[in-house]
């Protein structure tokens, strides 16, 4: 009986496809299950047929719908698996499937695809110009480490022509897939020893009969687990074509898989990485390993809020069925384990916001009633990144403590000053019975000093943004030793004031970071737009270093971001109807598509003008249920950790983009200001890189300064 193997590509696009056309592929799918060869081949409704002038003698399409058609790479050698490989309109996928040889790589034994035609076209263009080119890409790596790498003939002459990383870029999608993740590698510096290692022998199947060149086609796509599922059974198929954004849960990037996957870390890890490289995925499938490691461990999967734990669960959910295993995860905020930790020692006070309108008037009162030379600006920042920063509770130990990155320096009597106005503040909210967030957590990281640690492991994701007074709750709640911490996090995405070092609380991940390079979300078009907002910044890491964005990059394509100007609010308004009407013209669905706004008052407004529209939309802070219909609306600051098909960030005006009561003055503390600019920065581009497909951003009056400039008028 034939078998029917599936390529990512073509789940990916599948989840995008519209019901009819998706019945279509069940049905076609469903008689590679029933018939044999040679009733696939009689069969009427299929299709199946040879592609006329294909550069690959096995190419097949297959009838889906009227419109649409599935190309699909038959076997010759006697094997019977046959490839799904795309599912496209009419004209599409035929001129897609002509083009198209499938090979298989002679060092990783797996199935790649070439787009032959392209690199035959460019190769001679790019010779010529690659003749007075002053340095070449390659040229320190001989053809012999590169054909030991699976670089193969059909490959090396293009790759002898090209002269810089964005020319390597532009192969993306013509090069067989392994070979260009060979180059690409060691384009970004890495040595032929490093890339065989990290790049090639992880894929290489388990005998080398099986990774030749010569392997019939079921056992190359067999070799090939991270771009090609092969379904056993229907219940398999079915989980494949019926759970959303399921590509993830079986396949995982080779640099991912190292990751998620390596048995054991002596101590805490970190996984970096550009938006949508997949940092979650990777953390769901560490707890994965972890659970599955050990009988009995106890694991915290931790996040930043609620709605992101939320998002946790259910995936892990979704890559963990055994009940059992599900039972020994908690998943939860950090802010949410300090509660349970203080209420086990006694009542929980009241909890109210670290920084809004009360307390800055209990700064302002304290400020006017001592007299004292600084703002309630400076002394709420003094408060946040010293005293919770440090766990300082004495006035000997303020005195003492490291003011490292504050930007006004404090003189011995100013620091008593200080501590006798912070005495007053962490007082007079007492005696109402009240405490702040980062209070509950200094207050939890001390009482685990002596309740000691109640996890085997911690995750972590989204760990840019946690206090360092959340830190050494997680620090407190896991003992010291191998895999204590797993920390997942983007220091570009850093949306709140924040600055750690970890190795100051204990946590040193050195030897044990890795960063995840290629999106899997969003176009490479969205991707180089939104990076646009962050070019020229220095980001810190979370380990005293910088955080870089080199290298980030995506396969997927598609079209420009656009940027639309509005003389007032009501016209950006009209102009956001009439995207999202066309949007859903397009038949995306009003779920997909996102709505990003820096107030929440301009998304009020901006739901009210859709609603009177007739165009269904829900606020994302109301918690919908994922089924429920309608646009989706949200803060900026919402957004994180999430992703849609279409996002249109609106209302990117100078001024909201920065907004001024939202970054320290330069004069109040300018290292505080830098950072603050940064968040804001940061804000826009979390925004923007949660858009799959399609990125609109709007703003009326004055662009934001944050907008790239190529998109910015003048
Ligand atoms: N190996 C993979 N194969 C297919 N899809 C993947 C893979 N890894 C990640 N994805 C998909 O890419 C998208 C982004 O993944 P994820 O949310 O884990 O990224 P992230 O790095 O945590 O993003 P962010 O920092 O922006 O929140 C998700 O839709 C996820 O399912």
């Amino acid at each position: 009986m034939p078998q029917l193997a599936f390529a990512i590509s073509f789940l990916q696009e599948y989840e995008r496809l519209e019901k009819p056309v998706k019945q279509g592929v069940r049905d076609a799918v469903d008689k590679f299950q029933r018939l044999t060869v040679a009733e696939l081949h009689a069969d009427k409704g299929l299709h199946l047929e040879p592609v006329a002038k294909a550069r690959d003698p096995r190419m097949r399409s297959i009838r889906i719908t009227g419109f649409w058609r599935g190309v699909v790479l038959a076997p010759d050698d006697g094997s019977e698996t046959f490839l799904l490989l795309r599912v496209m309109q009419h004209d599409a996928a035929y001129e897609w499937a002509m083009k198209r040889v499938a090979t298989v790589n002679a060092a990783t034994g797996g199935l790649e695809m070439r787009n032959v035609a392209a690199i035959e076209e460019l190769t001679p263009m790019l010779q010529h110009a690659a003749e007075t080119a002053p340095s070449l890409l390659f040229e320190k790596h001989s053809d012999t480490v590169l054909r030991r790498l699976g670089i193969d003939d059909g490959v090396l002459p293009a790759v002898r022509t090209i002269t810089d990383k964005p020319q390597l870029l532009a192969f993306a999608t013509l090069f067989p897939e392994d070979q260009f993740e060979v180059l690409f590698y060691l384009a970004e510096g890495h040595s032929p020893d490093e890339v065989w290692r990290d790049v090639v022998s992880v894929r290489r199947p388990a005998t080398e009969a099986a990774a030749t060149e010569t392997v019939d086609l079921a056992t190359a796509i067999a070799n090939t687990r991270d771009r090609i599922a092969l379904v056993s059974g229907p219940k398999e198929l079915e989980d494949i074509l019926t759970k959303p954004f399921s590509a993830w849960r079986i396949f995982l990037h080779p640099a991912q898989r190292r990751v998620a996957y390596r048995s054991s870390y002596s101590g805490p890890a970190q996984v970096s990485g550009g938006p949508g490289t997949g940092k979650t995925v990777v953390a769901l499938h560490r707890v994965k390993h972890l659970l599955e490691k050990n009988d009995d461990t106890r694991i915290l999967l931790t996040t930043f809020t609620n709605a992101l734990a939320d998002s946790l669960r259910e995936n892990l959910a979704l890559l963990v069925d055994d009940p059992a295993l599900l039972g020994r995860v908690d998943i939860t905020t950090v802010n949410a384990v300090a509660h349970q930790v203080v209420a086990e020692h006694g009542t929980v006070p009241f909890l109210v916001p670290d920084a809004d309108a009360d307390a800055r008037q209990r700064w302002q009162r304290i400020v006017r009633r001592l007299d004292l030379p600084w703002n309630e600006h400076f002394l709420a920042l003094e408060y946040r990144h010293v005293v919770l920063a440090q766990g300082i509770g004495s006035i000997e130990e303020y005195l003492r403590a490291s003011r490292a990155g504050r930007g006004a320096s404090l003189q011995a009597a100013q620091r008593e000053q200080v501590w006798r106005a912070i005495e007053e503040f962490t007082h007079r909210l007492g005696a109402e019975g009240k405490r702040t967030y980062l209070q509950l957590c200094a207050d939890a990281a001390d009482l685990l000093k002596t309740a000691g640690p109640r996890y085997d492991h911690v995750v972590v994701d989204e760990a840019q943004d946690l206090h360092p007074a959340q830190w050494r709750v997680l620090r407190g709640v896991v003992a010291e030793g191998p895999d204590d911490l797993f920390i997942a996090g983007d220091p570009h995405q850093r949306i709140y004031d924040t600055r750690v070092s970890l190795r100051s609380l204990g946590i040193s991940v050195v030897g044990r970071s890795s960063r995840l390079k290629i999106n899997y979300r969003s176009t490479q078009e969205i991707l180089a737009w939104s990076s646009g907002i962050m070019t020229g910044e220095q980001v810190d890491d979370l380990d005293g270093g910088s955080d870089t964005l080199a290298g980030y990059r995506s396969a997927l394509h598609g079209g420009r971001p656009t940027v639309t100007p509005a003389t007032n609010q009501a016209a950006e308004l009209d102009a956001l109807v009439t995207k999202v009407r066309s949007w859903v013209d397009d038949g995306v669905a009003p779920s997909e598509i996102a709505i990003a706004t820096r107030f929440h008052q301009f998304g009020a407004r901006a739901k009210d003008r859709l609603a009177a529209a007739g165009i269904p939309v829900v606020a994302l802070k109301d918690g919908p249920d994922p089924s429920k219909e309608g646009v989706r609306i949200a803060t900026m600051h919402a957004m994180k950790g999430l992703e849609f098909r279409c996002v249109a960030a609106i209302g990117v005006n100078d001024r909201a983009f920065p907004f001024e009561p939202a970054v320290t003055p330069a004069d109040v503390d300018r290292m505080q200001h830098e950072v603050d600019m940064l968040a804001e920065r940061s804000l826009l581009f979390v925004a923007c890189t949660r858009a799959r497909d399609d990125l609109y951003v709007s703003w009326h009056v004055k662009p934001s300064t944050f907008i790239p400039v190529a998109t910015r008028p003048h």
